[in-house]
């Protein structure tokens, strides 16, 4: 048995009997080489066991040489053990040249982690001695800590073991003590072995459970990142099925859509044609009217003034007219020669008194009956009249949109930003074209008000129009209330043109409705009031207020269930932090619907200070406008008429005709807005509490 044998040895039955009593053996020894009687064959105190009662029991199973010789050892004298250990004694006397080297070999394996190249000559014995199965590799995993503290212990009695030997003289014929201490050595070094050997089939079961474990492991992750491909190839089938189901639905929705814009179209040109020969048609049209421009220039624009040939319509109620007039006249003139008549009988003397009045009276009476009902007809015939005058507007206004729409660009149901399908045109204000359109992202309608930079312009102007837009989107785009027209969005299509995005108001515009209504009641027209003042006191409350500065009835929209939404803030201010109770300067002076504008925004002599008093001049302009059917001041002048005469400026009070009949509270309101004097006139918020435009009850 070599010294590492032993080692092994040592360690491998530090659990059987005979290691047990390994104390004793000592003491045996100690009492031979002394003489005395050993005290060691009593049982060995509990603590010297414990160091070893960790030891693996297979390994103690296991037949060894040393064990046949620790098992002599018991009964058989000294000779015996000097025989066995002579047949080993070159290697002893190496072990003793060795032996710090390989003790330290131990210690390193023991304290740290055997190495591997050391045991490999070993290993098949090992396992083929203790035959491991599985099972026991797993126990033996599970016993890493008491194999490390088996090695602490190891290493205790391998640094007696090696002191000892170094201490001994090397000879060739070594004593007996020297034979013993070396036999001793070699036990340690045997049980060290064992130990180490032992530790090396554990961690050897444990590499190949690890290994088996990796192979799992590696099987299974190859077998997700299988299933991970697979997943991710179904989803992206999926997205790709998802997108392209998305583009069949777009292109249904979009087909759809044109289709019934395209018949929409096609309906709107039919009913043109067929009002236009009831209510005529539009010759030559040729208008030119000046107005202010963002930039505070003069522009031309083109509003329609036509030449207008009357359809039947007009022709049969004016020969209707013309009829009646006739008969009237004949039943006068008739009446009249009547009355002649009964002049000159009175004058004979020769009627009887009671007789000639029924006749005189009878006729005459029949003639007033007959004048009495001409004036209906007439009547209903005039009436008829203004509602002609009412649809030949309509009229008018289908016509130069159909012509607008003809003549747009966008007029073949583009889809704009990827997202936006255009569908019919809305109208055409002075620099913008408005589409109804279909958003296809946020499935609804909306309206793109596409802005066109005319190629003609000069770039100052362009610039300059570019700036007056995006300040209204900034200040447009913040805004969320119920009656002010939300903007949803905006781009830029090309180079010339770009696009605001805003929520679609499928009613009438205020100007429309008034175009088409005689007038509107109060009740009707307070509602849309209250509707408008409730928007201006949202943009008052900001912490960032806004004076709107172009109320007017194109600037009111109502939506599908009559919501009044104010809308256009293209001329809007935004009212300074610092901004003193004189009010803010009016740079833009000269821009706006002068109708709507109060005496103030006309100061000539120094910078105008304004305020949110201005929109409540406008508020009480399109009251008026609603309830009488025409605006206060200068309602027949042109714009240009309006500056050159000083209409405002001389608006100094309103008026109110005696027909419709209003409330005073009604007339108290419109005084109160239309008050000239600035100082004087309420602002959004002290309007707002008037009693008039509360529906509290009291
Ligand atoms: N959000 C909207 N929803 C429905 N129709 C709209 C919307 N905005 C504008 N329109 C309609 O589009 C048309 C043109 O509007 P736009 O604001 O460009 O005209 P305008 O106010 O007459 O012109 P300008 O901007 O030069 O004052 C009008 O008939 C208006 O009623």
């Amino acid at each position: 048995m070599s010294s590492e044998d032993m080692v092994i040895h040592f360690s491998s039955n530090s659990s059987n009997q005979s290691d047990h009593s390994f104390p004793d053996k000592l003491a045996k020894l100690e009492a031979r080489l002394t003489g005395k009687t050993p005290s060691s064959a009593k049982p060995q105190p509990q603590q010297q066991l414990s160091v070893w009662s960790s030891a693996s029991t297979s390994a103690a199973s296991a037949p060894s040489e040393a064990s046949i010789s620790d098992s002599d050892e018991d009964e058989n004298t000294g000779d015996f053990l000097i025989r066995a250990n002579t047949k080993k004694r070159q290697k002893v006397h190496d072990f003793n040249n060795n032996t710090s080297s390989v003790v330290d070999h131990a210690e390193d394996s023991v304290e740290l982690k055997p190495q591997e190249a050391a045991y490999d000559g070993r290993r098949n014995e090992a396992e083929t001695k203790t035959g491991l199965d599985v099972s026991k590799k797993k126990q033996g995993r599970g016993g890493r800590a008491s194999s490390t503290g088996r090695g602490r212990g190891s290493k205790a009695n391998i640094d007696v073991t090696k002191s000892q030997c170094l201490a001994a003289p090397v000879s060739a014929q070594p004593n007996v003590s020297d034979q013993k201490d070396c036999r001793l050595d070699g036990q340690l070094r045997n049980g060290e072995s064992s130990l180490q050997d032992d530790d090396a089939s554990s961690l050897r079961a444990k590499i190949t459970v690890l290994e088996e474990e990796l192979c799992k492991s590696r099987q299974d992750s190859s077998e997700h990142q299988d299933l991970i491909r697979k997943l991710e190839n179904e989803l992206k089938d999926l997205k790709d099925q998802e997108q392209q189901g998305k583009q069949k639905t777009t292109k249904v929705i979009s087909d759809l859509l044109i289709s019934v814009s395209k018949s929409e179209r096609q309906e709107a040109r039919t009913k043109v044609r067929h009002d236009s020969l009831r209510l005529g048609s539009v010759g030559v049209l040729s208008s030119v009217d000046q107005l202010w421009d963002y930039s505070g220039d003069f522009r031309t624009g083109t509003i329609i003034a036509e030449t207008w040939e009357d359809g039947q319509m007009l022709k049969d109620l004016n020969a209707q007219l013309k009829q009646l007039l006739e008969t009237k006249e004949v039943i006068e003139r008739q009446r009249k020669s009547l009355k002649k008549r009964q002049n000159g009988d009175k004058s004979d003397g020769t009627d009887s008194e009671s007789g000639a009045q029924e006749e005189d009276i009878i006729p005459d009476e029949i003639y007033k009956s007959r004048l009495a009902s001409i004036k209906r007809e007439e009547e209903v015939v005039l009436r008829e009249r203004e509602r002609y005058e009412l649809e030949k507007g309509q009229l008018i206004k289908e016509m130069k949109r159909i012509r607008d729409e003809d003549g747009s660009r966008f007029n073949h149901f583009p889809v704009l930003n990827c997202r936006y399908a255009l569908l019919n045109l809305l109208g055409k204000g002075g620099f913008s074209e408005v589409y109804k359109a279909y958003d296809l992202v946020n499935h609804r309608y909306v309206a793109c008000k596409l802005h066109g930079l005319n190629a003609q312009w000069s770039e100052e102007k362009k610039q300059s129009y570019i700036r007056h837009a995006l300040r209204e989107y900034d200040i447009h785009k913040d805004l969320v209330h119920h009656h002010i027209v939300r903007l949803w969005d905006t781009f830029r299509t090309d180079l010339d043109t770009f696009c605001t995005v805003l929520e679609y108001c499928s009613g009438k515009d205020l100007d429309a409705v008034l175009k088409a209504t005689p007038n509107l009641p109060e009740k009707e027209a307070r509602i849309v009031i209250v509707q408008i003042v409730r928007g201006l006191v949202y943009l008052n409350k900001r912490s960032q207020k806004i004076i709107h500065y172009d109320l007017k009835p194109g600037n009111v929209l109502f939506d599908e269930f009559g919501v009044a939404k104010v809308t256009d803030f293209g001329l809007s201010k935004i009212v300074e932090d610092n901004t003193g109770s004189q009010g803010m300067e009016l740079t833009s002076q000269g821009a706006g619907t002068y109708w709507y504008l109060p005496p103030e925004c006309f100061e000539l002599s120094k910078t105008p200070m304004i305020s949110s008093k201005v929109d409540v001049w406008s508020v009480g302009v399109l009251f008026y406008q609603m309830l009488f059917k025409k605006r206060p001041f200068g309602h027949d002048q042109s714009q240009e008429r309006i500056l050159r005469e000083d209409t405002i400026i001389k608006a100094k009070k309103v008026e109110f005709p005696a027909k419709p009949a209003i409330s005073n509270e009604a007339k108290d309101l419109i005084r109160r807005c239309l008050t000239y004097n600035q100082a004087d006139r309420p602002d959004v918020l002290t309007l707002a509490q008037d009693p008039y435009l509360s529906y509290c009850k009291k």
